[in-house]
């Protein structure tokens, strides 16, 4: 038996009951909507007591059985999926906390020590090892052609395409392709990308920015086409687990902060989640939702501000700023993974605010008016580049979200002011400080967020804030010098972790896909490289 919380929809209205193997296998629900639980569960009452002292891997467990019925994945086998997933981490904790700032009651979760340096790689570890889980099962006793064969299609501005290349190389009947913007992920994300050789990965470069790779890979999967004759599946965060596998790390810090020396007891915790896709803030929506005593969460924006202008223009989300008619798209700037045009995990969020703001009597008619509500709102955004949400929603958005927007320049500033004022006694092993000063050295995703945790802070004194650590400062190099150069004691090499060294020399395999190809041209690639793969293995 499944519980709602262990049964999925379409925020659009077309698929409803699903398990979460469909959801998982499936990635993106047939009328082009997000698959969301069909309700969000409670925390048993005494969790704090029972949760406290738990492991990472333990606490994944006790939070993914809410959402993933017994009669699905057997409650041992699951323990043992989330324990093959966190064994590749470097740190013990998995994801621990640093006291940035103890004055100021900062706090930093690192999210830097799997596989890849990004905390992707929380979700997309598990996320490979749910889709062998399910592939074993479907492919027993079968061979050749009958076995089922999965063909992933993602979008990266880098880190979710590493990530889930490190999580799904060499794995049996499943193929990767991944979709990057030519020149627009850094040379170690590029490095990290094209250098696994595995037959089973492929890399694919497209002229435009990261929203034409993800419009290319929604295309695919609208294509009947491909669907008839390969089964697509998705690693963006558009896969439910993706969020599902988040939720722990928000738990976890929450539960690491306030048993840290450095806590004033008592005090509440907000937490301040580096946005682009909104995949990572969503799923601290869903802690906070469950229960997690957070009392905000503040989502920052680099300049590419779709969300922060939601925000603050009172629930109007639009593609290009009311008052720049003109501006031609997405931007560059130091932290280009959050270089998003359009957040696509936010209609999950709506979807939910639009169920729990209508007025109907049943929670059946509430859930139809919500996906009608969302099907109408991204219709809008897609003929008119955007879309104004009704009071109620951006009043129950704001009751649990702040926004930030940082610039290119205070994102530098960020990065040079940590390394100069902040000297963290609590470090993990693996932190990137510098040996000389100890000054504590972060990636520029990062530094949109501790910007942002600074301005909050200023506002509420005395509360404690949690930033979000995204990713390990070595993988963005120039924005790290841009800042760091002239500081004293500062080297970049000294933080350059060694599975990293070399990794730019290395053999490459990667596949241009011609400009103007569009994605009829990326599905002729994904086919022919699919056929050439499985027929090496004939
Ligand atoms: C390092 C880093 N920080 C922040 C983000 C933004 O996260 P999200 O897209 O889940 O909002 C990304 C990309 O997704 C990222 O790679
Ligand atoms: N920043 C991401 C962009 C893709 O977002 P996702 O979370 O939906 O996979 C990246 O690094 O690729």
């Amino acid at each position: 038996m499944s519980t709602m919380s262990q049964r999925y929809l379409s925020t659009r209205g077309a698929e409803y009951g699903l398990s979460f193997e469909d959801v998982v296998m499936k990635g993106l629900a047939s009328d082009g909507g997000l698959f969301i639980p069909e309700e969000v569960p409670s925390l048993p009452p005494s969790w704090e007591t029972e949760w406290r002292d738990l492991s990472f891997s333990e606490l994944a467990h006790r939070i993914m059985s809410l959402y993933i019925s017994p009669s699905e994945i057997p409650s041992e086998d699951l323990k043992t999926i989330i324990e093959k997933s966190y064994s590749t981490f470097r740190h013990p904790e998995r994801t621990p906390v640093a006291s940035l700032d103890p004055k100021e009651n900062l706090f930093l979760l690192e999210l830097f020590h799997g596989p890849t340096f990004a905390f992707k790689d929380v979700a997309l570890q598990a996320l490979g090892n749910f889709f062998e889980y399910f592939l074993v099962r479907k492919n027993v006793g079968k061979t050749g052609k009958d076995r089922h064969h999965l063909t992933i299609i993602g979008a990266t501005s880098g880190d979710t395409g590493s990530a889930a290349i490190y999580g799904l190389r060499g794995k049996k009947d499943v193929s990767v392709f991944i979709t990057f913007p030519n020149g627009k992920v850094s040379p170690i994300q590029e490095a990290q990308m094209t250098s696994v050789l595995d037959a089973n990965v492929h890399n694919l470069t497209v002229e435009g920015s990261f929203d034409d790779c993800q419009d290319i890979v929604k295309a695919l999967f609208a294509d009947p086409d491909l669907n008839s004759t390969h089964n697509i599946g998705a690693v963006n965060s558009i896969n439910w687990a993706r969020i599902l596998a988040q939720i722990t790390y928000y738990f976890y810090s929450y539960l690491a902060v306030t048993k840290s020396p450095n806590y004033t007891k008592g005090s509440q915790v907000r937490m301040v989640v580096p946005s682009g896709n909104f995949g990572d803030i969503l799923a601290g929506w869903f802690a906070k939702q469950m229960g997690l005593p957070v009392s905000k969460l503040v989502v920052a924006t680099n300049e590419n501000d779709i969300l922060d202008r939601f925000f603050r223009s009172g629930g109007h989300y639009t593609k290009k700023p009311l008052d720049e008619p003109t501006a031609t798209g997405v931007k560059e700037t130091h932290s280009p993974a959050m270089d998003i045009l359009v957040s696509s995990n936010f209609e999950r969020l709506l979807w939910f605010f639009a169920f729990q703001t209508d007025k109907a009597s049943t929670a059946e008619e509430r859930r139809q008016h919500a996906c009608e509500s969302v099907s109408s709102w991204l219709n809008q955004l897609k003929s008119e580049g955007g879309f104004q949400v009704p009071t109620a929603v951006i009043e129950a958005a704001k009751a649990e979200f702040e926004s930030e927007r940082v610039s290119n320049d205070e994102t530098i500033a960020t990065i040079r002011e940590t390394y100069k004022n902040c000297f963290p006694t609590d470090l993990p092993s693996g932190s990137p400080k510098s040996s000389k000063t100890g000054g504590y050295i972060l990636d520029p995703h990062t530094a949109v967020g501790v910007a942002a945790s600074r301005r909050s802070i200023q506002r509420n004194p005395g509360v404690a804030h949690i930033s979000l650590s995204t990713a390990h400062p070595a993988k963005f190099a120039s924005a790290v010098d841009l800042a760091l150069s002239n500081e004293d004691g500062y080297s970049f090499s000294e933080v350059l972790p060694e599975e990293f060294i070399g990794l730019e020399q290395r053999e490459r395999r990667v596949t241009a896909v011609p400009r103007g190809a569009g994605w009829e041209g990326v599905r002729e690639i994904v086919k022919a490289e699919v056929e050439q793969e499985l027929q090496g293995q004939r």
